[in-house]
């Protein structure tokens, strides 16, 4: 006979609280939610749940997080961290800035280069923002997913791991420069030290790197030695857990709160408190890391912060 654990939980959406009971039974689980005062079924309750955290262009959940959080009792990121709430207008700003919208004309996003040697790239004065992680993470995807509104770009997916062999430069307008890079593990490119070692070592334009962890994986050997570099060199950094669509919410969770344990446990750390969860499929999450680069690069300015 299959055990029986049954827990109560609650989120806070959109000012709405929205709690539930749910009874496992090994992976089965049974739900109802009510909300306000009212009962309803779980599917009424999922769709009441999501409405207010769902983008208003697209379909995809704005931030997959609050989600999640619903799962757990104590905070993912801990009460006194910084935690990024944009409104709903800076979102707009933002989603703006990243189509290039400008009146009825469009600016150019453009692929500025492919470069083997960091010290190779050419010297502008945008700002920069650098995706790293282990091969076939979904570095380029990403990046194809945040120019989507840009058909003229074209960003080179791979499923064969070690696809990606240079650091891949795309300019937004004339906002800042989306970096790609080389991923680390199987595959491997000889040159990863001279392109992305020396890149995140050596350039003065780079105002964040996102640390990309597959949320199917969860962190591996790899990812312990990246996180140890951009600990010595200094290099503030951002949690970005990708793939969110493949993975269960349960393996998801425990996958996080190991990434937030070893990224925040130790003294020193050059992490930001809040982990991005996305996916470039289903676009869940992207908007609210689009609205993320557009505040660092000094391209939005969010109340607040
Ligand atoms: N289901 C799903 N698949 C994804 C997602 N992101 C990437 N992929 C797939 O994962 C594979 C690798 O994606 P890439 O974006 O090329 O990964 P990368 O990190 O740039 O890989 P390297 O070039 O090896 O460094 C491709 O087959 C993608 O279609 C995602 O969010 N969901």
């Amino acid at each position: 006979m299959a055990k029986v654990v049954t827990c109560r939980h609650f989120v806070k959406l959109k000012g709405i609280k929205i709690s539930w009971t749910r009874i496992s039974r090994e992976t089965h689980f049974a739900c109802q939610f009510f909300t306000s005062n009212k009962t309803c079924t779980a599917s009424q309750g999922i769709s009441f749940a999501s409405r207010g955290i769902k983008s208003r262009t697209t379909s995809a959940c704005v931030n997959p997080l609050l989600e999640l959080q619903g799962y757990v009792a104590t905070p993912i990121v801990p009460a006194d961290k910084a935690v990024f709430t944009p409104s709903q207008t800076e979102v707009t700003q933002a989603l703006k800035l990243f189509s290039l919208t400008t009146g009825t004309r469009r600016e150019a996003a453009t692929f500025v280069g492919s470069y083997a040697d960091a010290s190779q790239l050419p010297d502008t004065s945008l700002p920069e923002v650098a995706f790293l992680g282990r091969s076939n993470v979904g570095k380029s995807s990403l990046i194809q997913c945040l120019l989507r509104a840009h058909s003229n770009v074209h960003v080179s997916v791979s499923k064969t791991p070690g696809h990606t062999r240079t650091l891949n430069l795309y300019r937004l307008g004339q906002h800042f420069t989306l970096v790609d890079m080389p991923g680390y593990g199987y595959n491997m490119p000889l040159n990863f030290q001279q392109s992305v070692e020396l890149y995140l070592q050596s350039s003065r334009r780079l105002c964040r790197t996102f640390l990309l962890l597959d949320g199917q994986v969860g962190l591996t050997k790899g990812d312990h030695t990246a996180i140890q570099m951009l600990r010595e060199f200094g290099v503030p950094y951002v949690v970005v857990v990708t793939k969110i669509d493949k993975v269960g919410r349960h393996v998801l969770l425990r996958n996080l709160l190991s990434v937030m344990e070893y990224c925040h446990g130790e003294a020193g750390h050059t992490c930001f408190s809040q982990p991005f969860l996305v996916s470039s499929r289903t676009q869940d999450g992207v908007t609210l890391l689009q609205t993320f680069i557009a505040y660092i690069t000094g391209c939005v300015r969010i109340q607040g912060l």
